[in-house]
């Protein structure tokens, strides 16, 4: 049956988990094991090996072979090949889609989204493929320069659990049309639907062992990064590991696109349209569970308006249907695992002993179904009577709470919506077209966004300020951070001495 019509409770993984040379194969050693959960049930779906050096090394060495390879193709031969996997991704995208959502916990509607922006990336990418081109430059007496843009070598991509199968296309897309070869590190708690992307790149026609998968936690992840032969690391994640990440990378000297976490502001000015800026400050919140690095978590609001929003918001909220992800009518499914589940409800507890006051949610939620009783599910939780100093307003939480705080002046509450050491993303609701880009021009943020949020076109450049990472994903200027410049100098006529 296809794995689309599959229920909740019953996939379990049984093929291997690493991926080289163009097949699933077990690594050849291990640093330890490591079991996957499907969070809607609390059931383990796979158990598998952490990849130690000796398979670490393989993975490279392979994606070594294969970049001789593919790096001498056009960009028009790479082209075609990025454009059949977008569409067999997009063929495939319920059944990729159910994968996500069965590891993951998000909702099937939700995990086709992130399957869409999947292939529009792989799309996006392979349009850019044939126009990689360097410039021509005229020099004195007919002499002339020329630059080429050259792919780097061996990439590594290092992913978060939240969006397993997208971080692994915003990577692997603009990486492989550049020429690139990569090897990739999926979370451990979310190792399975990467698989998928590596047989759709197979069967597209990439070399055997240009993209390859390596199953591990942070001692595989470490191995990656100090490997002599890996080019470039590029990773998601936390802020503490991109830290240790970029330290490794600086010991080799290696590029880094550091993509992690952020506490974002959303600003919400009393001239906005109210009922849409209540929709947006969900689409800021709840998608995934709350676990969103870009999420808008603390919501300004204009003090005028804080109580209609904030009962509008909450209205909004108590309808977010929770509980079997694979439903089609579920808009909100369980947490990534128990752990988790509970760092975020001690987020609420504390909240609260610091004197914020629980509208609605932040409790734990058992749904009716008794497959779902060991699941991850909580209610999604609106916090108000927040202060700037409170946990909640200060961490991030990656979790559904949202904070609302509100605020008089647009000179106040930029000044503290830019008081944090993230930087990643921010949002205004405003019905005043001035307003909204005088004050997106002075937001310390990668990502800004006007009267909507968390919308993701693989058209625009995203990633962070500040501690919330540099580097970007998607755009054409991602292009630069997986390629290097080599200027070529051409003498016409003699060479003119010094000596
Ligand atoms: N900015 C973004 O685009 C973005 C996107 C998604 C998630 N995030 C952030 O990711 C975090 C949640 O994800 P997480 O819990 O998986 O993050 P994490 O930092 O714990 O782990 C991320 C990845 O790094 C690996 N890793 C851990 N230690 C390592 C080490 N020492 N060396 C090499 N690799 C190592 C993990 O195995 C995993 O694959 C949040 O902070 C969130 O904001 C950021
Ligand atoms: O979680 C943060 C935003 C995001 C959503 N999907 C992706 C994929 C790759 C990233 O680096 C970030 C994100």
């Amino acid at each position: 049956a296809p794995i689309a019509a599959m229920s909740t409770g019953t996939f379990v993984v049984s093929q291997p988990l690493n991926y080289r040379g163009g097949a699933r194969v077990e690594p050849v050693d291990a640093s330890g094991t490591e079991k996957a959960f499907e969070p809607a049930t609390g059931r383990v779906i796979a158990t598998f090996t952490c990849s130690g050096e000796k398979e670490v090394n393989l993975a490279v060495q392979d994606a070594k072979a294969a970049f001789k390879i593919w790096s001498k193709k056009s960009g028009m031969e790479r082209c075609r090949i990025l454009l059949e996997a977008a569409r067999i991704i997009r063929e495939r995208r319920d059944d990729i889609a159910t994968v996500e959502t069965i590891n993951n916990g998000k909702s099937i509607f939700e995990a086709r989204w992130d399957i869409d922006t999947s292939w529009q990336c792989l799309e996006y990418y392979a349009g850019l493929a044939g126009s990689m081109a360097g410039e021509h430059i005229q020099l004195p007496g007919g002499s002339f320069g020329y630059t080429r843009r050259e792919p780097l070598g061996v990439c590594v991509g290092i992913g978060a659990w939240n969006y397993p199968f997208q971080i692994a296309c915003w990577k692997s897309a603009p990486a492989l049309a550049c020429g690139n070869a990569m090897v990739f590190k999926p979370s451990p708690f979310t190792p399975v639907s990467v698989l998928l992307l590596a047989e759709i790149y197979t069967e597209a026609g990439v070399p055997p062992g240009l993209f390859n998968v390596v199953q591990g936690g942070a001692a595989t992840g470490q191995l990656l990064c100090q490997h002599r032969d890996v080019a470039k690391v590029s990773f998601t994640g936390s802020v503490p590991t991109g830290s240790k990440i970029m330290e490794m990378s600086a010991k080799g000297i290696k590029p880094v696109t550091l993509e992690l976490g952020g506490k974002s502001p959303l600003i919400i000015f009393s001239d906005c349209d109210l009922k849409n800026a209540a929709k947006g400050a969900l689409m800021a919140n709840f998608l995934t569970q709350g676990e969103v690095c870009c999420n808008g978590t603390r919501v300004f609001v204009q003090k005028d308006i804080l109580d209609q929003f904030t009962e509008e918001v909450v209205k909004q909220t108590q309808r977010i249907k929770i509980g079997d992800p694979l439903l089609e009518d579920t808009r909100m499914g369980p947490l990534i695992n128990r752990p988790h589940l509970e760092r975020v409800l001690g987020f609420v507890k504390v909240a609260k002993e610091q004197g914020a006051k629980v509208l609605c949610g932040g409790d734990i939620f058992v749904p009716e179904d008794p497959k779902l009783k060991d699941g991850y599910y909580m209610t999604p939780c609106v916090l108000t009577n927040c202060r700037d100093d409170m946990t909640c307003v200060k961490e991030e939480i990656f979790g559904p709470v949202m904070s609302i705080l509100s605020f008089d002046t647009e000179a106040e509450v930029l000044e503290r919506a830019n008081d944090t050491t993230f930087g990643l993303a921010a949002g205004v609701f405003t019905r005043d077209i001035q307003r909204a880009h005088r004050v997106v021009a002075e937001l310390q943020a990668g990502m800004c966004f006007i009267n909507n949020y968390n919308v993701s076109p693989v058209e625009l450049p995203f990633g962070g300020y500040k501690k919330s990472g540099f580097g970007r994903e998607n755009g054409r200027v991602t292009i630069e951070y997986y390629s290097q410049l080599k200027t070529v100098c051409v003498e016409m006529g003699d060479v003119e001495s010094a000596f």
